[in-house]
Parts: structure tokens; C-alpha cells; sequence
């Protein structure tokens, strides 16, 4: 099983960052929450830091982890962990993805997300306290 972060990246004004998947890759132009693979003897909280540095430049806090998504693509399975954060330093520049966006619940209802996402945003959806 693969171990992939997902950053739900909450702004002051509860919006999240949702970020496009290059054409030609793997989700090619599908929308997801940034971060990816945790290495080898990492845990999840530094492996999101680490990632949204690499591909955004930007600091976050991880706040709070939802319930892992466990979904196979036909590459074997990947265990998708999604954690609340908010940006402590730095402002978001996509490196590795194709456009990004800062989205209300509803807007990010209406986006392409890649299928493993679906049920974070569910849950994200389904919470009281969006924090
Ligand atoms: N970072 C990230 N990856 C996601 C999300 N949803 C989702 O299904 N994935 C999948 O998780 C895997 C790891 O993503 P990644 O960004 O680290 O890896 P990658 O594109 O280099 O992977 P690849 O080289 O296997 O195509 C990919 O298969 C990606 O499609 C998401 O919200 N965020």
C-alpha cells in the first residue's frame, strides 16, 4: 500500500486550494487537494509539509486529519490521508500543476476531482466546523 498526503489548505475565509493535474499525466487535468507519496520512515504531517513546499513554496501548519481513503486506480492500491492545514508562510505558486484555485464547499462540488478525493470532500462537506 502507498501512503499519499492530500493538504485540504484552508484559508481565513474557509476556502481550500484546489489544484489541477497536468494533462498527460497520470489524472491528467482531474483536480486535487496537494501533497503526494510519504517516503520510506517518514510520517504524514512532514511528508505534507515537505510536498506543498516542493510544489506550491508555501509553509502550512497541519491542523487535523480526516479519514483516509483507501482506492486503487488499477496501479495497485494507494491509502490517500487528508489533513487540514493552513499556510504559515508564503504564497501559493503551482510548480507541478497546471492551474490552482481557491474554492468555496460549493465550488469544489462542481470540480473534476480525481475519484479518491470524492469521499474527503464529502466528509469535508458533512462537517459542523469547517476548521
Ligand atoms: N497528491 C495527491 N495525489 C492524489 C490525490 N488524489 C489522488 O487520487 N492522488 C493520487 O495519488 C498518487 C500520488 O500522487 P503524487 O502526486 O505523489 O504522485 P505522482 O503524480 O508523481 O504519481 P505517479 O508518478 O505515480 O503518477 C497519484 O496516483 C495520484 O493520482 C490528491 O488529492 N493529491
Amino acid at each position: 500500500m502507498i501512503d499519499v498526503v492530500a493538504g485540504l489548505i484552508l484559508a481565513s475565509d474557509g476556502r481550500l486550494l484546489a489544484c489541477r493535474r497536468p494533462e498527460g499525466k497520470h489524472l491528467g487535468g482531474k483536480w486535487e487537494f496537494p501533497g503526494g507519496k510519504v517516503e520510506p520512515r517518514e510520517t504524514p504531517e512532514p511528508a505534507l509539509v515537505r510536498e506543498l513546499r516542493e510544489e506550491l513554496e508555501i509553509t502550512v501548519e497541519p491542523l487535523r486529519q480526516l479519514t483516509p481513503v483507501v482506492h486503487d486506480y488499477g496501479r495497485g492500491p494507494i491509502r490517500l490521508i487528508p489533513i487540514v492545514c493552513r499556510i504559515t508562510d508564503g504564497e501559493p505558486h503551482p510548480h507541478e500543476h497546471s492551474e490552482i484555485r481557491w474554492c468555496t464547499a460549493d465550488e469544489l462540488d462542481e470540480l473534476d476531482l480525481a475519484a479518491a478525493d470524492l469521499p474527503i470532500l464529502a466528509e469535508w462537506l458533512s462537517l459542523p466546523e469547517k476548521r
